[in-house]
């Protein structure tokens, strides 16, 4: 991937869930170091859109690269080397519950071919510093709040130095000041340099920390959508 190349480009993409056709005529471009949300209504397509930039819907209509991988001639062999390329986000945080954060992460990244303890255990450090929680490491997943979880799942995220994180409605499990807090991360990331996609329902986020918006709705995707904060 050149450096000028944007981060996610899609041409004239469907976005499908099996033989449903969910959104048509997709054309997106982030480029490095931008903060789009995706916004719409339930069912819109927001998830579905996310999953095909992770691999895990496959692009069948229109063109698609994501941090330099090609979506079109993506297989199930390569999906994992796109994934260390990229951070994805979940609102349920979906950590390991039978180890600790530090272990949380010790799993991330071996699964992804580390193998050097040293730098296992400076890149743990480095990420859980990065979120706050450079004492935490030894802390049980139960034994952290919602938002601390929600920090560990985007430590996780961070491992591999990506330059895009795709999070699907990081706040939805938390309340306003723990929202305020992960969006202050996020923010901060994305200004060292990583593109980041937030799918959300947050319309109080949106106005607090104002950016891009793509909109899905009736099919389609538009782009710098204008938000209507009454609705
Ligand atoms: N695994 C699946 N198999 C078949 N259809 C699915 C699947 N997942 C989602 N869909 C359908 O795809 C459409 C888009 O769903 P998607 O989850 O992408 O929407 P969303 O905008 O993310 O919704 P929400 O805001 O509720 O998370 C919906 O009609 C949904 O029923």
């Amino acid at each position: 991937m050149t450096p000028e190349q944007p981060i996610i480009q899609l041409t004239n993409a469907s976005i499908y869930q099996g033989n449903s056709l969910i959104l048509s005529d997709v054309n997106i471009t982030v480029n490095k170091g931008e903060f789009v949300y995706l916004i719409g209504k339930t069912g819109t397509g927001k998830s579905s859109l996310l999953k095909t930039l992770y691999g895990d819907l496959p692009l069948k209509d229109g063109t698609g690269q994501v941090v330099g991988f090609d979506l079109k001639k993506m297989d199930w062999k390569k999906v994992p080397y796109l994934r260390r390329n990229l951070g994805v986000v979940f609102q349920d945080f979906q950590l390991l519950t039978d180890r600790n954060v530090h272990d949380n992460l010790k799993f991330a990244l071996r699964a992804t071919g580390w193998q050097d303890n040293k730098q296992i255990e400076d890149k743990i450090a480095d990420v859980l510093d990065k979120v706050g929680l450079g004492t935490k490491g030894f802390k049980m997943p139960y034994e952290l709040s919602g938002g601390e979880q929600q920090r560990v799942d985007i430590a996780r995220a961070m491992l591999n130095s990506p330059r895009l994180i795709l999070a699907d409605e990081p706040t939805g499990n938390l309340d306003p000041e723990t929202s305020d807090g992960i969006m202050q991360l996020l923010f901060r990331i994305c200004r060292e340099g990583t593109a980041i996609v937030m799918a959300t329902h947050d319309y109080i986020v949106l106005q607090k920390f104002p950016s891009r918006v793509l909109r899905t709705e009736n099919g389609h995707v538009t782009d710098n959508a204008a938000v209507n904060f009454s609705s």
